[in-house]
């Protein structure tokens, strides 16, 4: 479960997060919608601890990420795949992360099969497609069992086949139970992947609603979006 509740963040001039509150629920994958420079990224960043709010608060099975014990085994993140040192090959990697948190090293070969990249785990990073260091952090966010994900733009760089199979996969850890929160400017596949959305715009909430309610018969959820995003400009 993640809470937010009054979440701002202020970048000198710039509101990026504006008194923001909701909550994703475990058991679906929700979507997390916006245009670009919406606060997205930030909100997500709040989320993991990885920048401090300027107000307001943002919690993960209770408590906020810097207090959490063993985060890993409590949150998988996936934010900026093309973060991973070239030079590490993909198996080192996660063996690396592994260690350095605590967690067992089991998984890590299951993992790299899972993701579709059993055939890579003794290859440099730095020569992965986009697709294929996607793939990698999302090992890398499952690698200590979490109960929540928190998934950036997972699809980017993934083709027709690993957008696909993504949802798929997607959908097996909302139905184990998870809570999956997912970013992401494709419309067209937030239509057929997401449960539940949440809709920001400049910081602000939008809709916060099931997808069903959202997107009418006859309608898509581009028509939605731009509807709720032009009801929402100042
Ligand atoms: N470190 C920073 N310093 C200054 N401004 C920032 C910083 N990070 C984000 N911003 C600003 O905050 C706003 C929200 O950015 P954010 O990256 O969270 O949006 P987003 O919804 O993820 O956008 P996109 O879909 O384009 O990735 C933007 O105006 C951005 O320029």
């Amino acid at each position: 479960m993640i809470e937010v509740t009054g979440l701002t963040k202020r970048f000198r001039q710039t509101l990026a997060v504006d008194d923001l509150s909701f909550t994703v629920s475990p058991g679906r994958i929700t979507g997390f919608l916006g245009p670009n420079g919406a606060g997205k990224t930030t909100t997500m960043r709040l989320l993991l601890g990885l920048d401090r709010p300027t107000a307001g608060r943002a919690t993960v099975n209770g408590l906020p990420f810097r207090e959490l014990a063993r985060p890993l085994t409590q949150v998988g993140a996936l934010l900026d795949a093309t973060a991973v040192q070239g030079g590490r090959r993909a198996e080192q990697h996660l063996r690396w992360l592994a260690r350095s948190n605590g967690i067992s090293r089991a998984r890590i070969a299951g993992l790299l099969e899972l993701v579709g990249l059993g055939h890579a785990a003794g290859k440099r990073v730095g020569g992965f497609s986009l697709g294929m260091k996607q793939r990698l952090g999302l090992a890398a966010a499952l690698l200590g069992d979490p109960e929540v994900l928190v998934l950036d733009e997972p699809t980017n760089g993934l083709d027709p086949e690993g957008i696909r199979w993504m949802r798929g996969l997607l959908r097996s850890l909302a139905a184990e139970g998870r809570t999956v929160l997912v970013s992401s400017h494709l419309m067209s596949e937030m239509a057929v992947t997401a449960d539940h959305l949440i809709v920001v715009a400049q910081g602000r909430l939008c809709a916060d609603a099931g997808i069903a309610e959202l997107v009418r018969p006859g309608t898509s959820l581009e028509d939605a979006f731009m509807d709720i995003i032009g009801r929402s400009a100042p």
